[in-house]
């Protein structure tokens, strides 16, 4: 079964960030009437700041059954919950926080083991346990992608790159982008799912979209490449900045 992929830009960042918020809280809520529950799979870094508040107010936040969805992180960085850096506390703090969600819904990945290796070995099971429970597919996969290409915590040329298919989760080590130590889910994960949500805002990110994007490519060099969610839909939502080499 074919990705069906889209590409949209927009002028400006807010119009990008306004339409990925419609988009987010459509397939979440279509999920919930067709198969009675959601699953979500969040990113960090600039979606905190920009796309979480504003799922978390009006009008986004009523359009969506919160209590029927369930959320899982994409990538996590390897610090405390407390941590400033932790993606789970900034999109607690920009969103989690600020709608109904049930507590025993939000799967944060377990940063309190001395060995993150400890940690992805939950992650997995946690992965697979709601995978199972939704049909086997996630309904939605936010990520980011970085001026060097990453996406999660999927870095170009890392070894992590190379997980067995079977491992939903792997520990990043020594990755380019602070802090060093990640846990991330893998192609494997992202691609059981029936929507992937890439989003890039700014001038940074033009040229690691067109080499995402155009040409024939490599998927060592562009991890975003690996993620092809079969039967599913691949969007890749840009502002004129991210998107002008396309
Ligand atoms: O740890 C993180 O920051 C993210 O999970 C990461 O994958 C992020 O999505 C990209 O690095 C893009 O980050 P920006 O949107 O902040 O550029």
């Amino acid at each position: 079964m074919p990705v069906q992929r889209t590409i949209r830009v927009y002028d400006r960042a807010e119009e990008l960030y306004q339409a990925a918020a419609a988009l987010v809280s459509e397939q979440l809520q279509t999920a919930i009437n067709e198969r009675g529950r959601a699953l979500v799979a969040f990113s960090g870094g600039s979606l905190t700041a920009y796309l979480y508040p504003l799922l978390a107010g009006t009008p986004w936040r009523e359009q969506i059954d919160w209590p029927l969805v369930s959320v899982l992180f994409a990538d996590e960085r390897y610090v405390p919950f407390d941590d400033a850096e932790n993606t789970y506390r900034a999109t607690r703090q920009t969103l989690l926080d600020h709608v109904p969600v049930q507590a025993e819904q939000v799967f944060p990945v377990p940063t309190y083991y001395r060995e993150p290796e400890q940690a992805a070995a939950i992650y997995h099971q946690q992965t697979a346990a709601l995978l199972a429970a939704h049909g086997g597919k996630f309904d939605v996969v936010l990520l980011g992608i970085g001026p060097d290409g990453h996406t999660a915590s999927l870095f170009p040329h890392h070894p992590a790159l190379a997980t067995p298919a079977d491992k939903l989760a792997v520990v990043v080590r020594d990755a380019p982008k602070p802090p060093p130590v990640r846990l991330s889910l893998t192609p494997t994960a992202f691609n059981a799912a029936r929507s992937v949500v890439f989003i890039a805002s700014g001038e940074s990110k033009a040229a690691a979209v067109a080499a995402a994007l155009t040409g024939p490519g490599n998927p060592h060099a562009q991890p975003t490449r690996l993620i092809q969610p079969e039967g599913g839909s691949l969007y890749w939502l840009v502002d004129r900045a991210a998107g002008r080499l396309l």
